[in-house]
């Protein structure tokens, strides 16, 4: 059984650009975790495979049952990772993903669930207030909102809380360590 692994990072370090470049290299071997939510289910999702969609009533009791590794709620719904959702991806058979934040980081350590940390870093605050200006998705209060979380995960980082960090700096090079640590189960 393959050992979740838990992708942490600055918002705009450059996750999704090197996920993708991995799933198109190795479509079929990874997944990701299905949430769980108590909104109603859209036109065409699918429970258990779009989401877990479940009650307030239910999703309460598994926040006090510990069940979830992180949770929130957004405009009156709740939306949460279980630790179950993690295990049933590698009892398919796939490596597990999860791109979650400092605070995701810190519960999966809790869990019996046995994960690999990879922390990616930008080469600079100043290259990813840059790379992050450049995406065109932030305004300038969700820019700094982002820039100030940044610095959080940069010193918890330098704590020693990862099993590998890697500084996107060149694309290609931070890929061949991405992939080369992902693929080292
Ligand atoms: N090595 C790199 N050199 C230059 N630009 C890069 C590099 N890696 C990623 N980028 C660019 O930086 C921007 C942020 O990257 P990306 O969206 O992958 O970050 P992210 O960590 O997934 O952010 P979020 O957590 O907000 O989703 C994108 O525009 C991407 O094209």
């Amino acid at each position: 059984m393959s050992r979740p692994i838990v992708i942490s990072g600055p918002s705009g370090t450059g996750k999704s650009t090197l996920l993708k470049k991995l799933f198109a290299e190795f479509p079929g071997k990874f997944g990701f975790s299905v949430s769980n939510t108590t909104r109603q289910p859209r036109e065409g999702e699918v429970d258990g495979k779009d989401y877990h969609f479940t009650t307030v009533e239910n999703f309460q009791k598994a926040i006090e049952e510990k069940k979830f590794i992180e949770w929130a709620q957004f405009s009156g719904n709740y939306y949460g990772t279980s630790i179950k959702a993690v295990k049933d991806v590698a009892d398919k058979g796939l490596v597990c993903l999860l791109d979650i934040d400092m605070q995701g980081v810190k519960s999966v350590k809790q869990t019996d669930l046995n994960a690999r940390y990879l922390f990616l870093a930008p080469p600079s605050i100043e290259t990813l207030r840059q790379r992050l200006e450049s995406r065109g998705t932030e305004t300038a209060d969700s820019l700094e909102k982002r820039i100030a979380a940044a610095s959080a995960e940069l010193a918890y980082a330098e704590t020693g809380a990862h099993d590998k960090i890697i500084v996107n700096d060149d694309l290609e090079k931070a890929y061949t360590e991405f992939r080369s640590f992902i693929l080292d189960q």
